[in-house]
């Protein structure tokens, strides 16, 4: 069983894995005669395959307890997956960079600040959601279309927090 303490989620730690989607650490301009900012291509969508589409879901997840034990990571080959919390909500962040095998020593463990979102890139692995402390709802983009895009690995994982 490999433990990992889940370390604050940054912009820099998580370039291996895909992109963080917050508003506080990203640039942004002007529109609509200067009443909004567009924080502007935040993550790139990845849709592969045959009949690949972007698909735009909301997931109602329940909270789960630290620590938080794994049994495998999973990746969508076939394309990248986004989850933002629209209300706040705080998760842990699980993963491993793509590839046919997950070395140990690369798996990685965040915890989100209520503010963040992730995208994960196609074949990044990563841990089902895991929102914490209460009911969870967020916006999720990914890929829709031909073929199987959900790999399992099988690795064990305990997953602390500093708090
Ligand atoms: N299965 C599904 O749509 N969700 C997972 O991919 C996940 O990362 O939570
Ligand atoms: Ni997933």
């Amino acid at each position: 069983m490999l433990e990992l303490k889940a370390e604050p989620l940054t912009p820099k730690a998580f370039m291996p894995f895909g992109e963080v989607i917050d508003s506080r650490t990203s640039d942004s301009f002007p529109i609509n005669t200067g009443r909004t900012q567009r924080h502007h291509d935040l993550a790139r969508v990845e849709t592969l395959g045959e009949n690949a589409r972007a698909l735009i879901s909301i997931f109602v997840s329940q909270p789960i307890r630290v620590p938080l034990e794994l049994s495998f990571l999973e990746r969508h080959p076939q394309g990248s997956q986004a989850f933002m919390p629209l209300h706040e909500e705080r998760f842990i962040v699980v993963v491993a960079p793509p590839g046919d095998e997950i070395d140990p020593d690369d798996v990685r463990a965040f915890v989100t600040d209520g503010r963040q979102g992730v995208n994960y890139r196609a074949g990044t692995w990563h841990a089902i959601q895991s929102v914490l402390e209460r009911e969870g709802e967020f916006l999720v983009v990914d890929r829709g279309g031909e073929g199987s895009n959900c790999d399992e690995y099988p690795i064990e994982l305990r997953i602390t927090l500093d708090e």
